[in-house]
């Protein structure tokens, strides 16, 4: 299934407040890179998720790059292949590309909780021909079923 996602320009991501344990795509950062640090600021502050979120059937990218991910490298397998993007534009993304973006939807990236669902951080890999692949920062909110809201906004 096509899923249409907005990125949206604000750098929100950057707001984020609670440190938290992220997977192994960590291990390849610079340890004193400002991005390394950006990914210890996970909002945990959710309450967990209840199992029946996880009978979502899409999802939306609700957000952003940061201006200091544009040299990140290129750091796993898990990492989608995103074609250029411009951020004017919406783009459609299949439900196994976030999968992967956001590592299965891992807790560990958990950084919100909203009324439509979960909001998780992800990275997209993006070529940008010539420059070559990069990875981009994002944040990916995930349909719950327990919640109406969602219906109402996208039905
Ligand atoms: N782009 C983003 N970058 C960083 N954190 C985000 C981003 N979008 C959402 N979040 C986090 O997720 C939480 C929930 O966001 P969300 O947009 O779902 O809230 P909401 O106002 O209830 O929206 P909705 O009603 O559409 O679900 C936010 O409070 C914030 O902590």
């Amino acid at each position: 299934m096509g899923i249409h996602w907005n990125c949206l320009a604000a750098d929100t991501l950057s707001q984020t407040s609670v440190a938290a344990p992220v997977p192994d795509l960590d291990s390849d950062l610079d340890s004193d890179s400002p991005r390394d640090s950006i990914l210890k600021l996970v909002n945990v502050d959710a309450s967990p998720v209840d199992s029946a979120e996880y009978s979502c059937c899409f999802t939306m990218v609700t957000a952003c790059i940061s201006t200091w991910m544009s040299n990140a490298p290129i750091s796993g397998d898990n990492n989608v292949i995103l074609g250029a993007l411009d951020n004017s534009k919406l783009r459609d993304f299949t439900y196994e590309e976030l999968r992967a973006a956001t590592f299965n939807f891992s807790m560990n990236l958990l950084i919100g909780r909203g009324g439509f669902g979960n909001v998780y951080k992800g990275w997209l890999k993006e070529q940008r021909p010539p420059k070559g692949a990069r990875n981009r920062l994002i944040a990916v909110k995930r349909f719950s079923g327990d919640t109406q809201q969602g219906y109402l906004e996208f039905t």
